[in-house]
């Protein structure tokens, strides 16, 4: 699988509403799903969204780890979401740095749901609802951001 570039802010691609996907098993869908990991991990992200590499789809994924920000994130298998939705969340919020892959050098503050639960489907077509909460929780709303044409400068105060 490939490094693909990143779209940096001011690339109307990160503007647009991305669409869904109709067919998971498409290998163009495959061999993306590929790429955004390996273009994920070759930028040391704790996640990534469709959008940062030009493809308007409603792909996602969410790999938390330890960084130096946040040294008690958990570890964690990177999981790829496929048309996700964001069925409800709690009143709770909680206030911390994020950063973006297309925004390098920039930092800022970003209130977020502290817990949220979400349903997707899996690269195998299989349909997933799960819980989140805290760092996890937080990258999710950052990516599913990224869906909406959104970027965390956007919701700093
Ligand atoms: O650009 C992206 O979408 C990936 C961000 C995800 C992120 C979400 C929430 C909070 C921080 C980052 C990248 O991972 S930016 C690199 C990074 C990694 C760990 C902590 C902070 C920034
Ligand atoms: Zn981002």
């Amino acid at each position: 699988s490939n490094v693909l570039e990143i779209a940096q802010l001011g690339n109307p691609v990160l503007r647009d509403i991305a669409q869904p996907i109709y067919n998971v098993h498409d290998p163009a869908v495959q061999t993306l799903i590929d790429d955004l990991l390996t273009t994920m991990l070759e930028g040391n992200g704790v996640g990534i969204a469709a959008p940062q590499v030009g493809q308007s789809r409603r792909i996602l994924i969410v790999a938390s780890r330890p960084n130096l920000r946040y040294p008690n994130a958990p570890t964690m298998a990177p999981i790829v979401m496929v048309n996700p939705h964001l069925l409800s969340h709690s009143e709770e919020t909680t206030t911390d740095w994020e950063g973006c892959l297309s925004i390098p050098g920039m930092r800022g503050k970003v209130k977020r749901y502290r817990a949220i639960e979400v349903e997707y489907m899996t690269r195998t077509g299989e349909m997933e609802r799960r819980e989140f909460h805290d760092f996890i929780a937080r990258i999710f709303q950052h990516e599913f951001d990224h869906l909406g044409g959104k970027v965390f400068l956007d919701r700093v105060d």
